[in-house]
């Protein structure tokens, strides 16, 4: 226990909170999505890189498929996460949406190929449920896997931040592990 706890909403309590927000705000994400993606393009991060990682949205996050297209538009090699054993993430090429294979989490994944694993993407988007903007921290799905991920990478991180994951200020409890985005592209 800690004095400060008062203050600072559960994690879980916020994601539990976060995914039924998301759930009705999905229309505006996936119009502000296209806003931010247009954002995303505009920052050296972007042009700079050869290789981007990025996800296969669920129904509730930022949709992934313009920004998978505009890379490709853009001679950028896109890479998926693939969820491994020991909450480890692999990430693998995306060749085409029927080569996807749907994980026990109901996310699509790459099937896995030990030859075309790519952990160090010159980019790598990272997907959350909430993110503050003072201090770039993130809440995510809850499985670890970004923050374990993030914790070796040395490349570029942004996060895709529409209205419904924007917090001002973290109001949840920050842990050793947690890991900030070195920038978050928000609406307006
Ligand atoms: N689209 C998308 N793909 C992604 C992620 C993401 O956030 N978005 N991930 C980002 O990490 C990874 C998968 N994330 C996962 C996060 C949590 C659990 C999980 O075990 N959830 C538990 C509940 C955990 C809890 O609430 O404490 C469960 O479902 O039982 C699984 C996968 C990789 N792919
Ligand atoms: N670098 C790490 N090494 C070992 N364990 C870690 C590390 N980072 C996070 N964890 C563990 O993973 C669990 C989930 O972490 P956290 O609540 O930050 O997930 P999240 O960031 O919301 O999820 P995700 O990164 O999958 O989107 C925590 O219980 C924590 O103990």
């Amino acid at each position: 226990m800690t004095v400060s706890e008062g203050k600072h909403i559960d994690k879980k309590e916020l994601r539990k909170q976060q995914t039924k927000q998301l759930h009705k705000n999905k229309t505006l994400t996936r119009i502000e999505g296209l806003q931010l993606l247009k954002k995303l393009q505009d920052t050296s991060e972007w042009k700079n890189a050869k290789t981007i990682a990025t996800t296969v949205s669920s129904l509730i996050e930022v949709p992934t498929t313009p920004i998978i297209e505009a890379a490709q538009a853009e001679d950028k090699q896109v890479f998926l996460p693939k969820t491994m054993p020991h909450r480890q993430m692999a990430f693998l090429p995306f060749t085409n949406s029927d080569d996807l294979v749907r994980s026990d989490y109901g996310i699509l994944e790459p099937v896995y190929n030990e030859n075309l694993v790519n952990q160090t993407p010159d980019l790598v988007i990272v997907p959350g449920l909430a993110f503050a903007e003072d201090s770039n921290y993130r809440v995510g799905f809850g499985g670890g896997y970004y923050d374990r991920f993030l914790a070796k990478y040395t490349g570029k991180t942004v996060a895709l931040v529409p209205s419904a994951m924007y917090f001002d200020t973290a109001d949840w409890e920050i842990e050793d592990y947690d890991i900030k985005i070195q920038k978050l592209i928000c609406v307006n």
